[in-house]
């Protein structure tokens, strides 16, 4: 008997727009659909999973969250993704959906294009691209072309002729969308909205639909079931480097405009100063992402840090686990160029 296709949700967007937060709450609302997760994240911490993992849902046990690490799931999609999928689709009991959510790095164009694969295209089909917008940081000119900045990356390297790598990034992102979820619409106003909304329709050239939203809330019927198999239009929304290559220009996707390192220090006795203080470490270092967890003394469970920017979320996440070592480790994201030495020093400084 002919199986009916397993549709799978690849839901992106840029470093911090809210992808973990609009799965969760996806999870946690699912209607009875057994869902399973592939989470890819660039750091190598797994806050992601750990994030997802404690939600608790019933939609999606811890079997069913598969955490791809080995690098951003662009460039791994031969030696990570279809043998992932290939495991999965090998299961007995099947998921009715599949979401995978990608790092706010990747190039959503080499997943997609990976459900023509032989392996899997008669198993599986891409139900829509779902990209998360910051839209506080759109409207604070995060992806705005920052020519100076460009040109300074251009000094240190010749090869560098992209623009913003920010830029092109979130222009990739926007392209191969089937919905455009503009999250984070509490730290705007209507008019700052209305003018995201302008700035993100004109970078692409296809017109997917739009929907406003705060802490991801968008209702499981919104995301799931669009039913357009996107991989059968995945040619006509070629990313920056599918046009470059085009052109005879070559040079790899391989993420070295951007840097990531874990830091570790010790317990932090005084977490609210902490968390000030590394405000002051993102904003002179013009660091991207920070996110991890923070050893607390006298406290039974472990604070969770979410920094996006200089905004920075903090709450108790959840208890230590016996056995498990204590410690404070956060994961840094950057451009290329960011200092690690002085960022490692400065944040063992906050700490104390
Ligand atoms: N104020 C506000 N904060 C939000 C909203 N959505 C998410 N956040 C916060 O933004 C931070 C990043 O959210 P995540 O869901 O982890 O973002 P992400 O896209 O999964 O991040 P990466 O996986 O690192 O790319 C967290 O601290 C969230 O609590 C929102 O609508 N409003």
């Amino acid at each position: 008997m002919l199986q009916q296709k397993i549709p799978a949700t690849v839901i992106t967007g840029f470093l911090g727009a809210g992808k973990t937060t609009m799965i969760r709450n996806l999870l946690q609302n699912a209607n009875g659909k057994r869902i399973a997760l592939i989470i890819n994240e660039f750091g190598d911490l797994g806050v992601d999973g750990d994030v997802l993992k404690g939600c608790g849902a019933e939609a999606c046990s811890e079997d069913d969250i598969i955490e791809l690490t080995n690098g951003c799931i662009c460039c791994t999609v031969a030696d990570d993704f279809i043998p992932t999928m290939s495991k999965l689709l090998e299961r007995e009991n099947r998921p009715d959906h599949i979401v995978i959510e990608t790092s706010g790095l990747a190039l959503p164009q080499p997943l997609v294009a990976a459900f023509n694969w032989p392996e899997i295209k008669t198993q599986v089909t891409v139900d829509g691209v779902i990209t998360v917008v910051d839209s506080a940081a759109v409207a604070a000119g995060r992806f705005a072309d920052d020519h100076d900045r460009v040109d300074a990356l251009r000094v240190e390297d010749d090869n560098l002729d992209h623009e913003s790598p920010l830029e092109e990034l979130f222009e990739d992102q926007l392209t191969a969308a089937d919905l455009i979820v503009l999250n984070k619409t509490d730290l705007i106003d209507a008019a700052g909205l209305k003018a995201v909304r302008e700035e993100v329709a004109s970078r692409i050239t296809r017109k997917p639909a739009m929907i406003e939203a705060r802490n991801g809330e968008v209702a499981a019927a919104v995301l799931l079931g669009l039913g357009i198999g996107s991989e059968d239009d995945i040619a006509n929304r070629k990313s920056h480097h599918d046009l470059e290559h085009e052109n005879g220009e070559e040079h790899d996707h391989d993420h070295d405009e951007f840097e990531s390192f874990v830091v570790e220090v010790g317990a932090v006795a005084d977490p609210a100063g902490f968390v000030e203080r590394l405000k002051g470490v993102i904003a002179a270092h013009d660091i991207l992402r920070l996110k991890g967890f923070a050893d607390v003394p006298g406290k039974s469970m472990r604070l969770l840090i979410q920094a996006v920017g200089s905004r920075i979320d903090q709450y108790f996440e959840r208890a230590w686990k016996p056995g498990e070592a204590r410690g404070t480790r956060l994961v840094v994201i950057g451009l290329h160029d960011i200092d690690e030495p002085a960022i490692r020093a400065a944040i063992a400084a906050a700490a104390n």
